[in-house]
């Protein structure tokens, strides 16, 4: 993130910026020698420091950040794309006011400035928890500088050294380079420039199907611009179940996004027009011309200037950061958490794995007790619309790991709230153990599916089957009933024609 420039300069930005990376700051002097230096503030080092610092025990711990506190997610990644998204939905609202017997106007007009100012509001109002100021009352010797490891259980900041018992790599990732001939000339956003856009792109390219790809792709076509997404895979968010991808992909076709799908981008060239993308597609040249150009196609681990050879630590440049289940790395004083070393690469999981690294650098003497980061159950979710979640084992995953499952997929066709939204694009599915009311994973796609999927998180992680879901009472009508008439249709699945017998002669007598 070091090259981000938050721009424009108005007073929500230089609100931000006082909060997570003050003009006047001092680097505090170092302590003898940390409990704990973190390297990198964003969610998984801030979870750290906070975590750490916030115990009481008076633990030395330092943080240092380069660039941003909060990094991507507050600054240019969950905060303002969930903000930008929210924005498009009400034009979405619009759209199909009609069905609902509202009658929208003839035109309805994006104010794009306004949605990017409203998002810079919000962001710089809820800075203050990954501030500078918040976290030096919490007790952490904040510095702001470029972290580098030297030798003796050492970490340089400028001019100054801190010296560690442990330490904690958690420098994050970046939007993954294209090596497409003419693209850096040309030009191209990011995640860390987009959203300081304040004019509409009115063509915008995007590069990649995944969540950024097409959460962003949504949201710019209801803002207003024509998009037209690249993804070099057969489908959109094929990582997803193919069901709900399926949803998603229709989602965009019908609302206007152009997708094409097994594309190679294979040059780009700046002309009077606009930047042109040379693309084939099943053997076949073709070239669209656009205005802007959004790069969403994976990330690249934070590994560069920290001479982690030196301190024994070893990293690929595409995965990052070696650790093992106890986000230990192969220098057993430093771990790491958060995007630099994981495939989960999302802001609640930053969370879980610094949980994690608090409890194994700090309280497991000898390494006993430690945690694991194969014990999390994570959820993600994807914020197109409707929202893909999801948790635990796809049916791809269950079928490579030799288990026999069975699915239960309840469409929000037959859920009366869901009839009633108008939001019947979707459904909950539910894997689980044959001849078992265990469950092993979920998918839902939903309006607001990330609203729905902590409920099956729960069953999960606290071992409540499917049996158990089936008793337990949702309000009517909602959504999420359709999690609940997945467990009956479980439960139903349990009659056989004894049962059914001894039932009936139950009635009789009854
Ligand atoms: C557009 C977008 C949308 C997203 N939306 C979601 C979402 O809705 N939900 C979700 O869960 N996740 C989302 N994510 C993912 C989420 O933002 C990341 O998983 C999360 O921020 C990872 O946190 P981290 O602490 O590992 O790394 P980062 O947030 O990247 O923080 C790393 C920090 O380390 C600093 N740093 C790097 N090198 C050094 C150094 N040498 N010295 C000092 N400091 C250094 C960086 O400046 C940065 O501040 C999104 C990501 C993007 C890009
Ligand atoms: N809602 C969320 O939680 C959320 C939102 C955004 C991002 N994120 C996190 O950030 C990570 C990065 O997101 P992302 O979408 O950039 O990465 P990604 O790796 O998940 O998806 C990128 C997609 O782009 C495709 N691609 C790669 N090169 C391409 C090319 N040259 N042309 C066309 N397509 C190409 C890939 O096949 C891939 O499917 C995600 O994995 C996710 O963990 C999370």
């Amino acid at each position: 993130m070091s090259q981000t420039i938050v721009s424009p300069m108005d007073v929500y930005n230089q609100r931000l910026i006082a909060q997570v990376h003050p003009a006047d700051w001092t680097n505090p002097t170092p302590v003898d020698r940390y409990d704990l230096v973190v390297i990198g503030a964003g969610t998984a080092g801030l979870v750290v420091a906070a975590g750490a610092a916030g115990l009481g025990l008076g633990l030395k711990v330092a943080l240092v950040e380069r660039h941003l506190m909060g990094g991507d997610c507050l600054n240019v990644g969950c905060v303002p794309s969930k903000c930008v998204i929210r924005s498009s939905r009400v034009v979405a609202e619009f759209w199909e006011a009609r069905q609902f017997g509202v009658m929208p106007p003839d035109q309805v007009e994006v104010d794009f400035g306004a949605v990017m100012e409203r998002m810079r509001k919000l962001r710089a109002g809820i800075s203050y928890n990954d501030s500078v100021e918040r976290f030096q009352k919490l007790g952490v010797d904040v510095f702001l500088g470029q972290a580098k490891f030297g030798a003796n259980q050492t970490v340089g900041v400028g001019n100054q050294t801190l010296r560690y018992k442990k330490a904690v790599v958690a420098t994050g990732a970046r939007a993954a380079n294209l090596s497409v001939p003419g693209l850096a000339e040309a030009g191209y956003l990011t995640n860390e420039t987009v959203f300081s856009l304040v004019e509409r792109p009115q063509r915008l390219a995007v590069i990649g199907g995944g969540p950024i790809g097409c959460e962003m792709a949504q949201a710019f076509h209801r803002l207003g611009s024509d998009v037209i997404l690249l993804h070099k895979n057969a489908h959109i968010l094929d990582r997803e179940d193919a069901d709900a991808a399926e949803i998603v992909q229709q989602t965009l076709i019908r609302e206007g996004v152009q997708l094409v799908l097994g594309a190679t981008l294979e040059r780009v060239e700046r002309s009077q027009a606009g930047k042109v993308l040379h693309f084939s597609q099943n053997g076949a040249l073709s070239t669209l011309t656009v205005d802007e150009i959004l790069l969403g196609a994976g990330r690249s681990p934070n590994v560069e200037g920290l001479n982690l050879e030196e301190v024994g630590v070893e990293y690929d440049k595409r995965t990052g950061v070696k650790v093992n289940d106890h986000l230990q790395t192969t220098n057993p004083r430093i771990f790491a958490a958060g995007d630099i070393c994981m495939d989960w690469k999302f802001t609640h999981a930053a969370d879980a794995a610094a949980r994690i690294v608090i409890k194994n650098t700090l309280f497991s003497p000898f390494g006993i007790g430690r945690s694991k980061l194969s014990d999390l159950v994570m959820p993600w979710v994807t914020y197109s619309d409707p929202e893909i979640a999801h948790v635990g084992l796809y049916e791809q995953d269950a079928q490579n790991q030799g288990i026999e499952v069975e699915t239960i997929k309840i469409s929000l066709k037959d859920v009366d709230r869901a009839i009633a939204d108008g939001e019947t694009d979707g459904f909950v599915k539910i894997l689980h153990k044959k001849g078992s009311d265990r469950i092993l994973g979920a998918t839902i796609v939903a309006r607001h599916a990330g609203e729905m999927i902590s409920e099956i998180t729960l069953a999960i992680a606290g071992k409540c089957g499917l049996n158990t879901l089936s008793n337990v009472i949702h309000p009517y009508p909602t959504q999420a009933e359709a999690i609940k008439k997945a467990a009956d249709a479980y439960r139903r699945t349990l009659l056989t024609p004894t049962s059914q017998k001894l039932l009936g002669i139950l009635a009789k007598l009854s």
